[in-house]
């Protein structure tokens, strides 16, 4: 048997970015002999195995072929003569159809070294037509390649745009569009990965809300917002920035399409909500207070902080606004009720007077 190194860890050696992880093809090999070798198998409808100490993944050489609609269907062989070419030639672009020989050797039989030097993303065959996903994974790569030049070639914008016009992604589960979205926000230039979905009508399928409002000024304002992004919620941060135009009432719509995770709603939903009030260095004090009570500030404080800290990147004259809302969280939160009960009021009148002062605290430092 022969093993390679193969798909991104091939072009992302090549173009001197970190690997994340290794994969592994492995020829004229069976699931047995692998079995034997202390391999574990993992998933069963391919043969993919995790070596006994690296736990890297090694997958049998195999041929794939689609027999039905959407994502289900593939008649899949993995013969022990099954040999590398037939195997690279399944995958989605050349530049992911390379393969590493143990002894350092490229094996190249689609180009992929060529398109890297053109900053080229090609579909390597029409079997690319065969997983709706690669469109999403294309828009992506195309996006965080950006920096480095690379565009999608005409031929393969083309068969993603005649993908999408057969209705090929709807087939594509909530799961799957939310996971390559959320690896799109990591690599940080989801605006590129939205402009491809734009340009091959896919954006009215995949995020509904946001197709209303997508345009190129749209895209660059937010290339600009997502430089400021930084620390450990960078990825919600940006996930608000990127919708920041959509309408609190088509939150749910998207939440509802791509199955959000329950941080991603709340931030957005507050953000959508509250952000387009405060503009103009205004910020009326009910309209402070119900942010607060949104948020939840008085048990669940990091949801302002994080809504802040958002807000702030909007511009100067907004992060100046978010300091004085930081200041009207730190005063409103020290409110003790316990002094108000002591002052003698009781029952609703405890909750009035709660609001009462709080609206005076933070009238204290808007007004
Ligand atoms: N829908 C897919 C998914 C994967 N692949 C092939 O399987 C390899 C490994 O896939 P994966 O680990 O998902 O992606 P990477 O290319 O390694 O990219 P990333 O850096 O995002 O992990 C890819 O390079 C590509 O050759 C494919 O052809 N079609």
């Amino acid at each position: 048997m022969k093993i390679y190194l193969v798909g991104g860890a091939v072009r992302d050696k090549l173009l001197n970015r970190p690997i994340k992880e290794s994969d592994y093809v492995v020829v004229g090999s069976t699931p047995d002999e692998l079995l034997a070798l202390g391999y574990q198998q993992v998933g069963s409808d391919f043969p993919v195995f995790l070596h006994p100490e690296t736990k890297d993944e090694y997958a049998l050489a195999r041929t794939e072929r689609k027999s039905g609609q959407g994502y289900t269907g593939f008649i899949c062989d993995f013969t022990p003569d099954v040999t590398l070419e037939e195997d690279l030639i399944r995958r989605d672009l050349t530049v992911n159809a390379m393969a590493e020989d143990e002894g350092g050797n490229i094996i190249d039989p689609f180009n992929g070294q060529a398109d890297l030097e053109q900053k080229c993303l090609r579909h390597v065959s029409d079997a690319f037509c065969e997983d709706p996903l690669r469109i999403l994974r294309v828009a992506r790569f195309a996006a965080r390649y950006h920096y480095l030049g690379f565009t999608i070639a005409p031929e393969t914008k083309q068969l993603m745009q005649e993908m999408v016009a057969q209705g090929e992604i709807n087939t594509l589960t909530k799961e799957r569009i939310w996971l390559e979205i959320e690896k799109s926000l990591a690599d940080g230039a989801i605006n590129v990965f939205t402009d491809v979905l734009a340009e091959i009508n896919a954006l009215p399928v995949i995020l509904p809300p946001l197709a209303n409002h997508w345009s190129p000024d749209y895209s660059q304002e937010i290339a600009t917002l997502l430089t400021r992004v930084a620390g450990e919620n960078q990825l919600i941060i940006a996930f608000c920035l990127w919708l920041k135009e959509i309408q609190p009432t088509e939150v749910k719509t998207l939440s509802e399409r791509l199955r959000l995770p329950n941080a991603y709603v709340d931030a957005l939903s507050l953000f959508t909500t509250f952000a387009p009030i405060f503009t103009h260095n205004q910020a009326p004090v009910e309209q402070v207070l119900a942010l607060f009570n949104q948020a939840d500030v008085w048990r669940r404080p990091e949801r302002l902080n994080l809504f802040i800290e958002t807000f702030a990147l909007l511009g100067e004259e907004h992060s100046a606004l978010a300091r004085k809302l930081q200041s009207a969280a730190t005063k409103t939160t020290a409110i003790d009720v316990q002094a108000i009960i002591k002052q003698g009021f009781k029952g609703a009148e405890i909750k009035q007077q709660l609001a009462r002062a709080r609206e005076q605290a933070i009238a204290g430092i808007f007004e």
